[in-house]
């Protein structure tokens, strides 16, 4: 029988909670492995079961989004690993790193709940797949990093994956370290897990089309599964930067979202070229960008529009008409600047509404018959 090693941490000795006022521990159904030896005997003593295994990985600062993945996860496997690591190096040298949202203990009792749910459903060990969270892989910088320290200088030594020319496009033409860390912790991920599945949110539908190209050019022996960008009911993906984000930023932040359905509305009306489709969106952009500059700035939310892109659905170059038989991904990001000056008693976000956020999001215009 398997017994954790220091390394991987019963819950129960790593979170307390509230409850009715007081502070107690409780007692959980997964475990915590910081390093790689202890999961990896893990993931052996699983393969000797014969048991499935789904990856998660994520950056922590769980939502439903995280949620859905990790439900789909446990549908379509025995056994789930949630990865909880904020990587440095898909962050660039002026980006959010330092103030990337950390929500430990919180995570910890989400995924807590989840699991209950999931061993309460479908099947008896887990939810309709029989699924449950066996281990959160929660490594530190020198386990993920153990040659030299992390860099985000795009010309920094390191061990990299480079997934070229995908990685140069839409985010990375503003982000461009990004998908080289990305692609990297995720190898690493995907060598020390050897997961059957590797589950990823459509929410960032770049990094699942990279994905997918290093896993195929790699001979990665997993499968990519992706899952539907979660929204909150009036259309904004949900993000763990969403936090950033007061109510005021919170609801001009919105029109990515709104720009993107309009043009998409178009396509469902039978439009197929760029001209029209991405007008539709930038129309919807422009007009509410118009309407923010003619407030006053203890009123208004500004923002930049980086990209409004239509691309082809797995080289990401830009299309002037969507080919049928392939479709289109139509995805665009917007920076909400920080707001100019607050009102008293205003709902402000994580910073106070003084950082910029980059929102992003994305719908797939599905291949017609
Ligand atoms: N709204 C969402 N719906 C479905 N999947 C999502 C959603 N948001 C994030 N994910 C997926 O969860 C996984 C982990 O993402 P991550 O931890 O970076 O969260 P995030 O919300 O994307 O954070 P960020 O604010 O950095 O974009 C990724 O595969 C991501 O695509
Ligand atoms: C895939 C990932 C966890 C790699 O750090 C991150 O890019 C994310 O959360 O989308
Ligand atoms: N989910 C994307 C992670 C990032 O923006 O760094």
């Amino acid at each position: 029988m398997f017994s954790p090693t220091r390394a991987a941490l019963k819950t129960a000795a790593a979170t307390t909670c509230l409850n009715g006022g007081a502070k107690r521990l409780h007692t959980s159904s997964f475990e915590i492995f910081r390093d790689v030896s202890s999961l990896r005997d893990r993931r052996r003593q699983l393969q000797k079961s014969m048991r499935t295994v789904g990856l998660v990985p994520t950056m922590g600062a769980l939502h439903d989004g995280h949620m859905s993945l990790i439900r789909q996860a446990a549908a379509e496997n025995s056994d789930i690993v949630v990865s909880i690591y904020v990587n440095p190096t898909q962050f660039g040298v002026n980006e959010d790193l330092g103030s990337y949202p950390r929500t430990w203990e919180a995570d910890l009792e989400k995924l807590e709940k989840l699991n209950t749910e999931l061993k309460r459903g479908g099947s008896s060990s887990g939810g309709p797949g029989g699924g449950t969270i066996t281990a959160i892989f929660a490594p530190t910088g020198k386990v993920m990093y153990p040659t030299l320290p992390p860099t985000s200088e795009i010309n920094g030594y390191g061990s990299f994956v480079t997934i070229t020319p995908l990685a140069t496009k839409l985010e990375g033409a503003s982000r461009p370290v990004f998908f080289r860390g990305v692609a990297t912790v995720c190898t690493k991920l995907f060598n020390i897990v050897k997961p059957d599945r590797v589950y990823f949110g459509q929410k960032d539908v770049q990094q699942c089309v990279i994905i997918r190209r290093m896993v195929k050019d790699f001979h990665i022996d997993t499968d990519v599964r992706i899952g539907p960008t979660v929204r909150q009911p009036d259309g904004l993906a949900m993000s763990s930067r969403n936090v950033y984000l007061g109510s005021r930023r919170r609801a001009v932040g919105l029109v990515l979202s709104q720009a993107l359905r309009a043009a998409e509305k178009d396509f469902k009306d039978g439009k197929v070229s760029r001209q029209d489709i991405l007008g539709a969106a930038r129309k919807v952009a422009d007009t509410k960008l118009l309407e923010q500059k003619g407030l006053k700035p203890s009123e208004r939310a500004l923002f930049e529009v980086d990209y409004i892109s239509l691309a082809d659905p797995e080289s990401l170059d830009e299309v002037d008409t969507i080919d049928a038989s392939r479709g289109a991904i139509l995805s665009g990001a917007v920076k909400m600047m920080p707001i100019e000056e607050a009102q008293t008693g205003e709902k402000l976000g994580v910073g106070e509404d003084k950082i910029a956020v980059r929102l992003i999001d994305n719908i797939i215009l599905s291949p017609r018959d």
